[in-house]
């Protein structure tokens, strides 16, 4: 467990959107100072769309910057629940290199996770960053209870993306998953997560108390964070 795990509070999703993208754009400059590129890996769902519509706005040298998503429900490109529509939409137009991890053509879904690995295979790793959201029970990425649970915490560390099958399907998205592993997300140079709401505080933070064994799939990857972990939350 990451000896820091540092909560951010702020008063709106605005003032939390304005922190968190001043934070990635930082990441990202110091990235292509460092080494002419940088790779990140953003959330999906609702929570950080006005984060990536300030990081956006910001003047960054946005051809050298790759981006994957945490995770992807599998749909179709274009679909209302596809996290990499959202990302594309935000990001696409700055030039940015947005890269999809499901392809249509995937036969089932963890022949779809293992292409996913095998095209991620192809950047440059480790993450130079990574934004994690929270589901309300305590999801992290497409990390979730069911027959993938295991393998995506604790499967080999080389193995970066796999197929889920959730169990219970969430009720806002009911659709089987790609995901991150658990070592592909704890590898990333920096981590963060961005989360707004009462009810997803208070699991992170019963997460956080259970530790290395906790239900909760968050608790399972903050155990297992080595460096700080910047937690950013606003009410609603
Ligand atoms: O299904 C997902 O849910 C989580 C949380 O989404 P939110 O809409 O409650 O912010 C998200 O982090 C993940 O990427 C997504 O696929």
């Amino acid at each position: 467990m990451s000896d820091e795990i540092e909560w951010w509070d702020y008063d709106d999703a605005a003032e939390m959107a304005a922190a968190v993208a001043g934070d990635i754009g930082f990441v990202i400059e110091s990235a292509i100072d460092a080494r002419g590129g940088c790779v990140i890996a953003l959330s999906g769902g609702k929570t950080p769309l006005p984060i990536y519509e300030k990081l956006a706005a910001t003047k960054l040298d946005w051809k050298r910057v790759t981006i994957i998503p945490t995770d992807e429900r599998i749909v179709p490109l274009g679909d209302p629940l596809s996290n990499i529509t959202a990302i594309g939409k935000a990001f696409l137009p700055k030039g940015a290199r947005v890269i999809p991890i499901v392809s249509e053509a995937a036969k089932d879904y963890r022949a779809a996770g293992k292409a996913a690995d095998a095209r991620l295979g192809d950047l440059h790793w480790p993450l130079d960053l990574c934004l994690l959201g929270v589901g309300a029970d305590g999801h992290t990425a497409s990390i979730f209870p069911g027959p993938d649970f295991d393998e995506a915490i604790n499967g080999p560390r080389e193995r970066r993306a796999l197929g889920v099958m959730p169990d219970p399907l969430p009720p806002e998205a009911p659709v089987a998953r790609v995901t991150l592993s658990r070592a592909a997300i704890v590898s990333a140079k920096a981590l963060m997560i961005a989360v707004t709401g009462d009810a997803k505080r208070k699991v992170i933070e019963a997460a956080i108390k259970q530790g290395p064994s906790s239900s909760y799939p968050i608790g399972r990857v903050l155990a297992d964070a080595e460096l700080p972990v910047d937690i950013h939350w606003s009410p609603a």
